[in-house]
Protein backbone atom coordinates (compact mmCIF):
# COMPACT_ATOMS: atom_id res chain seq x y z
CA UNK A 1 0.00 0.00 0.00
CA UNK A 2 1.29 3.17 -0.76
CA UNK A 3 2.38 5.64 2.52
CA UNK A 4 -0.05 8.55 3.01
CA UNK A 5 1.62 12.12 1.98
CA UNK A 6 -0.97 13.18 4.42
CA UNK A 7 -2.63 12.30 7.55
CA UNK A 8 -6.31 13.36 8.12
CA UNK A 9 -7.67 13.36 11.63
CA UNK A 10 -11.36 13.69 11.78
CA UNK A 11 -12.39 15.80 14.70
CA UNK A 12 -16.47 15.82 13.94
CA UNK A 13 -16.35 13.53 17.15
CA UNK A 14 -15.06 16.35 19.33
CA UNK A 15 -14.45 19.49 17.55
CA UNK A 16 -18.36 19.03 16.42
CA UNK A 17 -19.57 18.57 20.73
CA UNK A 18 -19.16 22.26 20.48
CA UNK A 19 -22.00 22.84 17.96
CA UNK A 20 -24.02 19.69 19.52
CA UNK A 21 -23.78 21.49 23.12
CA UNK A 22 -22.40 18.26 24.01
CA UNK A 23 -25.13 16.25 23.34
CA UNK A 24 -23.89 13.67 21.00
CA UNK A 25 -25.88 10.09 21.65
CA UNK A 26 -24.61 6.74 21.07
CA UNK A 27 -26.31 6.08 17.83
CA UNK A 28 -24.99 9.30 16.36
CA UNK A 29 -21.26 8.31 17.69
CA UNK A 30 -21.64 4.66 16.26
CA UNK A 31 -23.23 5.42 13.22
CA UNK A 32 -20.59 8.15 12.71
CA UNK A 33 -17.43 6.10 13.65
CA UNK A 34 -18.57 3.17 11.43
CA UNK A 35 -18.88 5.66 8.79
CA UNK A 36 -15.09 6.90 9.43
CA UNK A 37 -13.81 3.61 9.90
CA UNK A 38 -15.36 2.23 6.21
CA UNK A 39 -13.56 5.36 4.42
CA UNK A 40 -10.18 4.06 6.01
CA UNK A 41 -9.30 7.62 8.25
CA UNK A 42 -6.03 6.18 10.61
CA UNK A 43 -7.46 7.96 13.56
CA UNK A 44 -10.59 10.17 14.23
CA UNK A 45 -11.09 12.34 17.82
CA UNK A 46 -13.62 11.66 20.40
CA UNK A 47 -13.89 13.65 23.61
CA UNK A 48 -16.06 16.54 24.80
CA UNK A 49 -15.40 19.74 22.74
CA UNK A 50 -13.13 21.28 25.16
CA UNK A 51 -11.34 17.83 25.82
CA UNK A 52 -11.50 14.84 28.47
CA UNK A 53 -12.98 16.01 31.76
CA UNK A 54 -14.33 19.34 29.91
CA UNK A 55 -18.65 18.34 31.00
CA UNK A 56 -19.16 21.12 33.83
CA UNK A 57 -20.98 24.08 34.20
CA UNK A 58 -18.22 26.00 32.74
CA UNK A 59 -17.70 23.83 29.81
CA UNK A 60 -20.95 22.71 29.17
CA UNK A 61 -21.92 19.34 30.59
CA UNK A 62 -22.00 16.28 28.60
CA UNK A 63 -25.58 14.21 28.01
CA UNK A 64 -23.50 10.83 27.67
CA UNK A 65 -20.07 10.26 29.21
CA UNK A 66 -17.60 10.87 27.10
CA UNK A 67 -15.28 7.50 28.00
CA UNK A 68 -18.79 5.80 26.96
CA UNK A 69 -18.60 7.36 23.76
CA UNK A 70 -14.97 6.52 23.33
CA UNK A 71 -15.87 3.07 23.76
CA UNK A 72 -19.03 3.01 21.42
CA UNK A 73 -16.94 4.41 18.92
CA UNK A 74 -13.89 1.85 19.24
CA UNK A 75 -16.31 -0.93 19.64
CA UNK A 76 -17.40 -0.89 15.83
CA UNK A 77 -14.08 0.01 14.68
CA UNK A 78 -12.24 -2.67 12.47
CA UNK A 79 -9.31 -0.05 11.11
CA UNK A 80 -9.63 3.60 12.49
CA UNK A 81 -7.72 4.18 15.72
CA UNK A 82 -9.67 7.05 18.63
CA UNK A 83 -7.64 10.08 19.97
CA UNK A 84 -8.79 12.53 23.10
CA UNK A 85 -8.06 15.71 23.58
CA UNK A 86 -6.45 17.15 27.00
CA UNK A 87 -6.17 20.44 27.88
CA UNK A 88 -3.83 20.01 31.29
CA UNK A 89 -6.18 22.16 33.88
CA UNK A 90 -9.68 20.74 32.40
CA UNK A 91 -8.62 17.28 32.13
CA UNK A 92 -6.37 14.92 34.16
CA UNK A 93 -3.85 12.05 33.91
CA UNK A 94 -6.47 9.80 35.75
CA UNK A 95 -9.00 10.99 32.65
CA UNK A 96 -6.26 10.02 29.87
CA UNK A 97 -5.54 6.60 31.91
CA UNK A 98 -9.32 5.83 31.66
CA UNK A 99 -9.43 6.93 28.16
CA UNK A 100 -7.05 4.52 27.40
CA UNK A 101 -9.12 1.99 29.02
CA UNK A 102 -11.79 2.77 26.75
CA UNK A 103 -10.17 2.16 23.68
CA UNK A 104 -7.72 5.94 22.61
CA UNK A 105 -5.18 5.14 21.12
CA UNK A 106 -3.59 8.66 20.30
CA UNK A 107 -3.60 11.49 22.87
CA UNK A 108 -3.64 15.48 22.06
CA UNK A 109 -2.48 17.77 24.58
CA UNK A 110 -3.57 21.08 24.02
CA UNK A 111 -2.17 24.48 25.72
CA UNK A 112 -2.43 28.41 25.13
CA UNK A 113 0.26 29.16 22.78
CA UNK A 114 2.34 30.24 25.16
CA UNK A 115 2.16 27.33 27.65
CA UNK A 116 3.46 24.53 26.16
CA UNK A 117 4.96 24.15 29.59
CA UNK A 118 1.85 22.55 31.44
CA UNK A 119 1.89 19.76 28.85
CA UNK A 120 5.44 18.02 29.83
CA UNK A 121 3.98 15.76 32.48
CA UNK A 122 1.04 14.85 30.16
CA UNK A 123 2.79 14.30 26.97
CA UNK A 124 5.12 12.15 28.82
CA UNK A 125 2.29 9.79 30.27
CA UNK A 126 1.17 9.52 26.81
CA UNK A 127 4.56 8.20 25.43
CA UNK A 128 4.71 5.55 28.67
CA UNK A 129 1.33 4.62 27.77
CA UNK A 130 1.93 3.78 23.99
CA UNK A 131 -0.34 6.45 22.26
CA UNK A 132 0.49 8.25 19.43
CA UNK A 133 1.36 11.65 21.20
CA UNK A 134 1.11 15.08 19.97
CA UNK A 135 0.95 18.69 21.12
CA UNK A 136 -1.59 21.30 20.29
CA UNK A 137 -0.56 24.66 20.35
CA UNK A 138 -4.00 26.65 20.63
CA UNK A 139 -4.74 30.69 19.38
CA UNK A 140 -2.14 30.42 17.18
CA UNK A 141 -2.37 33.61 16.05
CA UNK A 142 -2.15 34.97 19.42
CA UNK A 143 2.25 34.66 18.95
CA UNK A 144 4.80 35.93 16.84
CA UNK A 145 6.42 33.21 14.95
CA UNK A 146 9.55 33.57 17.28
CA UNK A 147 7.20 32.49 20.54
CA UNK A 148 5.02 29.54 18.38
CA UNK A 149 8.72 27.97 17.31
CA UNK A 150 10.06 28.09 21.28
CA UNK A 151 6.87 26.49 22.48
CA UNK A 152 6.65 23.78 19.75
CA UNK A 153 10.16 22.63 21.07
CA UNK A 154 9.55 22.52 24.16
CA UNK A 155 6.41 20.05 22.86
CA UNK A 156 9.23 18.28 21.04
CA UNK A 157 11.17 17.80 23.94
CA UNK A 158 9.06 16.82 26.08
CA UNK A 159 8.43 13.56 23.44
CA UNK A 160 5.66 14.94 20.82
CA UNK A 161 5.49 12.88 17.85
CA UNK A 162 3.61 15.79 16.05
CA UNK A 163 3.18 19.34 16.61
CA UNK A 164 0.05 21.28 15.84
CA UNK A 165 -0.33 24.97 14.32
CA UNK A 166 -3.76 25.72 15.51
CA UNK A 167 -5.94 28.41 14.34
CA UNK A 168 -8.49 28.11 17.15
CA UNK A 169 -10.04 31.62 16.34
CA UNK A 170 -10.27 30.83 12.45
CA UNK A 171 -8.27 34.02 12.62
CA UNK A 172 -5.05 33.11 10.39
CA UNK A 173 -4.57 34.03 6.77
CA UNK A 174 -2.95 32.02 4.38
CA UNK A 175 0.25 33.92 4.62
CA UNK A 176 0.77 33.54 7.91
CA UNK A 177 0.00 29.83 8.07
CA UNK A 178 2.47 29.47 5.61
CA UNK A 179 4.86 31.21 7.59
CA UNK A 180 3.95 29.32 10.96
CA UNK A 181 4.37 25.98 9.27
CA UNK A 182 7.89 26.61 7.13
CA UNK A 183 9.21 27.93 10.70
CA UNK A 184 8.41 24.77 12.13
CA UNK A 185 9.05 22.66 9.51
CA UNK A 186 12.88 24.46 9.93
CA UNK A 187 13.38 24.35 13.51
CA UNK A 188 12.11 20.97 14.47
CA UNK A 189 12.40 16.94 13.19
CA UNK A 190 8.92 16.01 14.67
CA UNK A 191 5.90 15.90 12.17
CA UNK A 192 3.78 19.67 11.68
CA UNK A 193 0.33 19.81 11.83
CA UNK A 194 -2.84 22.17 11.39
CA UNK A 195 -6.12 22.46 12.78
CA UNK A 196 -7.96 25.04 11.11
CA UNK A 197 -11.82 26.91 11.92
CA UNK A 198 -13.51 28.28 8.82
CA UNK A 199 -14.53 32.23 10.41
CA UNK A 200 -13.39 33.95 7.66
CA UNK A 201 -13.43 31.59 5.32
CA UNK A 202 -10.04 30.28 5.15
CA UNK A 203 -10.42 26.80 6.14
CA UNK A 204 -9.52 25.50 2.94
CA UNK A 205 -7.03 27.95 1.62
CA UNK A 206 -5.29 27.97 5.22
CA UNK A 207 -5.20 23.63 4.97
CA UNK A 208 -3.77 24.01 1.40
CA UNK A 209 -1.03 26.26 2.48
CA UNK A 210 0.26 24.09 5.69
CA UNK A 211 0.51 21.06 2.95
CA UNK A 212 2.48 22.92 0.68
CA UNK A 213 4.35 24.28 3.61
CA UNK A 214 5.18 20.71 4.86
CA UNK A 215 2.56 19.83 7.25
CA UNK A 216 1.66 15.97 7.28
CA UNK A 217 -1.55 16.35 9.50
CA UNK A 218 -4.38 17.96 8.78
CA UNK A 219 -7.82 18.16 10.74
CA UNK A 220 -11.04 18.18 9.50
CA UNK A 221 -14.41 17.82 10.47
CA UNK A 222 -17.80 16.02 8.08
CA UNK A 223 -19.66 18.74 7.14
CA UNK A 224 -17.29 20.84 8.87
CA UNK A 225 -19.09 19.98 11.99
CA UNK A 226 -17.10 22.09 14.87
CA UNK A 227 -17.00 25.45 16.70
CA UNK A 228 -17.38 28.78 15.64
CA UNK A 229 -18.10 28.51 11.76
CA UNK A 230 -17.10 24.98 11.66
CA UNK A 231 -13.47 23.18 10.83
CA UNK A 232 -11.90 22.54 7.55
CA UNK A 233 -14.85 20.06 5.56
CA UNK A 234 -12.75 16.68 5.89
CA UNK A 235 -15.07 15.05 2.44
CA UNK A 236 -14.12 18.38 0.35
CA UNK A 237 -10.51 18.31 1.97
CA UNK A 238 -10.19 14.58 0.65
CA UNK A 239 -10.86 15.91 -2.86
CA UNK A 240 -8.74 18.37 -2.98
CA UNK A 241 -5.77 17.17 -1.64
CA UNK A 242 -6.28 13.94 -3.82
CA UNK A 243 -6.92 16.39 -6.61
CA UNK A 244 -3.40 18.46 -6.01
CA UNK A 245 -1.97 14.60 -6.06
CA UNK A 246 -1.46 13.60 -2.29
CA UNK A 247 -2.57 10.48 -0.83
CA UNK A 248 -4.84 10.38 1.71
CA UNK A 249 -5.61 7.01 2.05
CA UNK A 250 -8.89 7.92 2.15
CA UNK A 251 -12.14 6.26 0.63
CA UNK A 252 -13.97 9.62 -1.27
CA UNK A 253 -17.37 7.99 -1.99
CA UNK A 254 -17.68 6.60 1.39
CA UNK A 255 -16.24 9.86 3.36
CA UNK A 256 -18.89 11.79 1.30
CA UNK A 257 -21.54 9.31 2.35
CA UNK A 258 -20.91 9.32 6.26
CA UNK A 259 -20.78 13.12 5.96
CA UNK A 260 -24.62 13.14 4.03
CA UNK A 261 -26.20 10.51 5.51
CA UNK A 262 -25.06 10.67 9.03
CA UNK A 263 -23.73 13.65 10.05
CA UNK A 264 -25.96 16.00 7.67
CA UNK A 265 -28.90 13.94 9.48
CA UNK A 266 -28.10 15.46 13.14
CA UNK A 267 -26.50 18.45 12.81
CA UNK A 268 -28.59 21.56 14.51
CA UNK A 269 -27.91 23.68 11.86
CA UNK A 270 -25.75 24.28 8.88
CA UNK A 271 -22.23 25.06 9.41
CA UNK A 272 -22.28 28.41 8.11
CA UNK A 273 -20.54 31.78 8.84
CA UNK A 274 -23.11 33.97 10.36
CA UNK A 275 -21.68 37.76 11.72
CA UNK A 276 -20.65 36.05 14.98
CA UNK A 277 -18.54 33.31 14.26
CA UNK A 278 -17.20 35.81 10.88
CA UNK A 279 -16.44 38.70 13.77
CA UNK A 280 -14.55 35.89 16.09
CA UNK A 281 -11.99 35.06 13.16
CA UNK A 282 -11.98 39.06 12.80
CA UNK A 283 -11.03 39.63 16.04
CA UNK A 284 -9.73 36.65 16.91
CA UNK A 285 -12.30 35.03 19.43
CA UNK A 286 -11.60 31.37 20.51
CA UNK A 287 -14.35 29.57 18.69
CA UNK A 288 -15.49 27.49 21.32
CA UNK A 289 -16.98 30.88 22.94
CA UNK A 290 -19.62 31.10 20.11
CA UNK A 291 -22.57 29.21 21.85
CA UNK A 292 -21.92 30.31 25.49
CA UNK A 293 -21.70 34.23 23.74
CA UNK A 294 -25.34 33.56 21.74
CA UNK A 295 -26.48 32.63 25.30
CA UNK A 296 -25.26 35.27 26.75
CA UNK A 297 -25.74 38.30 24.37
CA UNK A 298 -29.54 36.96 24.45
CA UNK A 299 -29.77 37.28 28.41
CA UNK A 300 -28.99 40.43 28.53
CA UNK A 301 -30.88 41.71 24.97
CA UNK A 302 -27.45 42.73 23.25
CA UNK A 303 -25.60 42.39 20.38
CA UNK A 304 -23.28 38.85 20.16
CA UNK A 305 -20.76 41.25 18.12
CA UNK A 306 -20.49 43.60 20.46
CA UNK A 307 -19.28 41.02 22.92
CA UNK A 308 -17.12 39.45 20.78
CA UNK A 309 -15.24 42.32 19.77
CA UNK A 310 -14.57 43.44 23.25
CA UNK A 311 -13.69 39.46 23.90
CA UNK A 312 -11.30 40.38 21.13
CA UNK A 313 -9.47 43.69 22.45
CA UNK A 314 -9.32 41.97 25.93
CA UNK A 315 -7.10 39.16 24.51
CA UNK A 316 -9.10 36.02 26.20
CA UNK A 317 -8.49 32.73 26.24
CA UNK A 318 -9.97 29.08 26.40
CA UNK A 319 -10.91 29.06 29.59
CA UNK A 320 -12.06 32.50 30.46
CA UNK A 321 -15.51 31.60 29.76
CA UNK A 322 -16.82 33.23 32.72
CA UNK A 323 -15.73 36.52 31.16
CA UNK A 324 -18.51 36.54 28.43
CA UNK A 325 -21.13 36.84 30.78
CA UNK A 326 -19.04 39.49 32.85
CA UNK A 327 -18.39 41.87 29.34
CA UNK A 328 -21.83 41.26 28.34
CA UNK A 329 -22.90 42.19 31.96
CA UNK A 330 -20.87 45.53 31.46
CA UNK A 331 -22.03 46.29 27.94
CA UNK A 332 -25.90 45.88 29.34
CA UNK A 333 -24.91 48.22 31.85
CA UNK A 334 -23.27 50.42 30.28
CA UNK A 335 -25.97 51.07 27.49
CA UNK A 336 -29.08 51.41 30.12
CA UNK A 337 -26.57 54.20 31.62
CA UNK A 338 -26.69 55.89 27.93
CA UNK A 339 -30.23 55.30 27.39
CA UNK A 340 -31.46 56.73 30.98
CA UNK A 341 -28.98 59.63 30.56
CA UNK A 342 -29.71 60.25 26.75
CA UNK A 343 -31.93 63.40 26.71
CA UNK A 344 -35.39 63.09 26.11
CA UNK A 345 -36.86 64.98 22.98
C1 LIG B 1 -10.71 23.07 23.22
C2 LIG B 1 -10.72 23.59 21.79
O1 LIG B 1 -11.99 23.42 21.25
C3 LIG B 1 -9.64 22.90 20.99
C4 LIG B 1 -9.72 23.25 19.56
O2 LIG B 1 -10.24 22.51 18.74
C5 LIG B 1 -9.23 24.57 19.10
O3 LIG B 1 -8.57 25.27 19.87
O4 LIG B 1 -9.53 24.91 17.95
MN1 LIG C 1 -11.02 23.52 17.00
Amino acid sequence: MTKRSVEILDVTLRDGSHSMKHAFTKEQVRETAKGLDKAKVNYFEVSHGDGLGGSSLQYGLSLVDELELIEVAASVCEYSKISVLLLPGIGTKNDLNDAVKAGAKMVRVATHITEADVAKQHIELGRELGLKTVGFLMMAHMAPVEKLVEQAKLFESYGAEVVYVTDSAGALLPHEVTERITALKNELSCEIGFHGHNNLSMAMANTVAAVQAGATYIDGSLRALGAGSGNTQTEVMVAVLEKMGYNTGIDLYSIIDVANDVVAQYMPRPQEINGSSLIMGYSGVYSSFLLHTEKAAKRFGIDERDILIELGRMQAVGGQEDLIYEVAAKIAHNSSNTHTEAPIS
